[in-house]
C-alpha cells in the first residue's frame, strides 16, 4: 500500500485534490511541491482565510489536514525522492512563442517535471498525469523518464481531473466518475485503492492511456460547445422575441439533451475551455482533419462573438458612445466562487469599453484591484498608467455604481440578486441601465424601479 505521494504543482487543481486525498487517506502523507516560493507561503498561511485558491470549503478541509498529513513545500526534489506515486499537476497553457503559437499546449513544464523527476529518483515510481494534456503527451514523458539509464521502473498514469471551480471540494468529494488511464494493471489498481476510500468501485473508469487523455479534452470540448451553442441561440432569440431561458428549459425536459450547462452568458471564462479546444483543433490539423479542427474551432469563435456582440450592445444602447461616461463592471471573476480570473469574460468586455474611452469603475467581492490592472496590462492594449488611470476598483457595490450611467453583469455572484436595486438606482445617471451578462435578475421588478434593463437572449 502507498505510503507516500508528492504533487509537483499547488494550483487550482494540485491543492484542492491533495487536500481531498490527503483527507480521505490519513495514512498516506500528500506533500505538494512548487516552484513558486510564494505560493506555497500562502498555502502555509496560518490565516486560513489567506490560502492561495478559494474555494467553498477548502479552508477546513486544510485546517484538518495540514501539518497532519498534507504539507505543502519548495523541496521538490526532497518529495520527488521520498514518493511512491507523484502526481504533475502544473500549468499547460496555451504556447504563445514558435510552432503552433496560440494553439497547442505549451508542454515545457510538463517535461521540465519529467527530467526533475528522472534525475532525482532512486527507487521505482508510479507518475500520475494530472494535468490537462494532448492525446500521446505520456508517450514523451515515458521516453524521458526511461532514457535515464538508472534502472529505475517507471510506470505512468493519466488520471485527469474534471472538478469546475467554484464547486471544487463538492465536485471531489462526489465525482461523477475518476478516469484512470495506463497500461500496468497494478499500477492503476494501487491508484484506484486510493480514490476508493471515498469514491465507490464502480464510479471509477479504467481505460487505455490514449483514450483518457483524449476524454479530458473531449468532456471540455463537449462542455464549452453546449454554452456556445446556447448563447447562439440566444442572438436569435434577440431578433425573434423568443426567450433564451423559456428555449434552455424547453429543450433542457427532453432527458436526451439534459438540463445542465445551458445558461446563455456573456461567454464562457476560465484557464481550461478555451486552450484545451485551441488544443483540440490543433491536434486534429496536425493529423489533416480539418474538417474536425473547423468544427471545434468554431465554438471559440461563437464565444468571442458573443463577449463582442455584449459590448457593441452596450455601447449603442448607450447612444452609441461610451466615451468619458463612468461604466460599472459587478464581477471580474470568471464564474461566481472563484478568485480566479483567467480569461473571464469580464477582461475581454473591458478592454472593448475601454477602447471607446469609457471610465470603468468595478466591483468583484473576491478579486483584487492589482488583478483586475494586471489581466488588463496582461493584454497591452494600452499603457499601464491609462489603465490604472481608466479602471478603478471600488470595494463597495454601491459606491462602485455610485454616479454611473450603467452597470454591466458579468459575473453570477449571489450577492448581486440581494441588492438593494432601488438604492441603486437612485444614485445613477438617468436613464440607469442595466446589461444583465448573466441573466440573474428580474427585469419586472428592475423595470419597475425604472431601469433600463437588457438581458442575454431576451
Ligand atoms: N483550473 C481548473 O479548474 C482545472 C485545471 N485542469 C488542468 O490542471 C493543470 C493545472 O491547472 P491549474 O492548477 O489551474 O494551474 P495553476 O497555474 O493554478 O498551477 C500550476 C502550478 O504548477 C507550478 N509549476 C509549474 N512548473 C513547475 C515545475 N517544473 N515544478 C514545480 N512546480 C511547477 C506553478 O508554479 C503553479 O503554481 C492544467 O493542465 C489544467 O489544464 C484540469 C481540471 C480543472
Ligand atoms: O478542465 C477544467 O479546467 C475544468 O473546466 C470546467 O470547469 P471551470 O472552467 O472551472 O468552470 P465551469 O463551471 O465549467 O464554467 C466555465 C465557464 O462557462 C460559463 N458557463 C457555464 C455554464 C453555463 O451554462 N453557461 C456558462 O456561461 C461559466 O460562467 C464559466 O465562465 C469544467 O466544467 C470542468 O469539468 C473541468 O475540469
Amino acid at each position: 500500500m502507498i505510503k507516500n505521494i508528492c504533487c509537483i504543482g499547488a494550483g487550482y487543481v494540485g491543492g484542492p485534490t491533495m487536500a481531498v486525498i490527503a483527507l480521505k487517506n490519513p495514512h498516506i502523507k500528500v506533500t505538494i511541491v512548487d516552484i513558486n516560493a510564494e505560493r506555497i507561503n500562502a498555502w502555509n498561511n496560518k490565516d486560513i482565510s489567506q490560502l492561495p485558491v478559494y474555494e467553498p470549503g477548502l479552508a477546513e478541509i486544510i485546517q484538518k489536514t495540514r501539518g497532519k498529513n498534507l504539507f505543502f513545500s519548495t523541496e521538490i526534489d526532497k518529495a520527488i525522492d521520498e514518493a511512491e506515486m507523484i502526481f504533475i499537476s502544473v500549468n499547460t497553457p496555451t504556447k504563445t512563442y514558435g510552432k503552433g503559437k496560440g494553439m497547442a499546449s505549451d508542454l515545457k513544464y510538463i517535461e521540465l517535471c519529467a527530467r526533475n523527476i528522472a534525475e532525482v529518483a532512486k527507487t521505482d515510481k508510479i507518475v500520475v498525469e494530472k494535468s490537462t494534456l494532448p492525446v500521446r503527451t505520456a508517450e514523451t514523458i515515458k521516453s524521458i523518464l526511461h532514457n535515464t539509464g538508472n534502472r529505475i521502473n517507471f510506470q505512468i498514469l493519466s488520471n485527469p481531473e474534471f472538478l469546475a471551480e467554484g464547486t471544487a471540494v463538492e465536485d471531489l468529494l462526489n465525482p461523477d466518475r475518476v478516469l484512470i488511464g495506463g497500461e500496468n494493471q497494478a499500477a492503476i489498481e494501487t491508484l484506484s485503492n486510493i480514490y476508493s476510500s471515498w469514491v465507490p468501485k464502480d464510479r471509477i473508469l479504467e481505460t487505455n492511456l490514449w483514450s483518457s487523455e483524449l476524454s479530458k479534452l473531449t468532456a471540455n470540448a463537449f462542455l464549452a460547445q453546449r454554452i456556445s451553442s446556447i448563447n447562439a441561440i440566444s442572438e436569435l432569440c434577440e431578433a425573434t422575441g423568443a426567450d433564451v431561458n423559456q428555449v434552455a428549459k424547453a429543450i433542457g425536459m427532453d432527458s436526451r439533451i439534459g438540463n445542465k450547462f445551458l445558461k446563455a452568458s456573456v461567454g464562457f471564462g476560465g484557464s481550461c475551455f478555451q486552450k484545451d479546444i485551441l488544443n483540440l483543433v490543433y491536434i486534429a490539423k496536425s493529423f489533416g482533419l480539418e474538417k474536425t479542427a473547423d468544427y471545434w474551432q468554431q465554438v471559440i469563435i461563437m464565444n468571442d462573438h458573443q463577449k463582442r456582440r455584449f459590448s457593441d450592445k452596450l455601447i449603442q444602447t448607450l447612444y452609441n458612445t461610451v466615451s468619458g461616461k463612468k461604466i460599472t463592471l459587478f464581477g471580474w471573476a470568471f464564474k461566481k466562487d472563484t478568485n480566479d480570473t483567467r480569461e473571464s469574460a469580464a477582461i475581454y468586455v473591458a478592454d472593448h469599453l475601454l477602447n471607446e474611452q469609457a471610465r470603468l469603475s468595478v466591483y468583484d467581492p473576491k478579486v483584487s484591484a492589482s488583478k483586475i490592472q494586471a489581466d488588463l496590462n496582461y493584454l497591452n492594449t494600452r499603457s499601464e498608467d491609462e489603465t490604472a488611470k481608466l479602471v478603478k476598483f471600488i470595494r463597495d457595490p454601491y459606491e462602485a455604481s455610485y454616479d454611473s450611467h450603467a452597470i454591466a453583469i458579468l459575473t453570477e455572484w449571489d450577492e448581486f440578486k440581494t441588492y438593494d436595486w432601488k438604492s441603486i438606482y437612485k444614485n445613477m445617471k438617468k436613464p440607469a441601465f442595466i446589461f444583465d451578462g448573466r441573466n440573474i435578475l428580474n427585469k419586472a421588478e428592475l423595470e419597475a424601479i425604472g431601469f433600463e434593463y437588457y438581458a442575454i437572449g431576451q
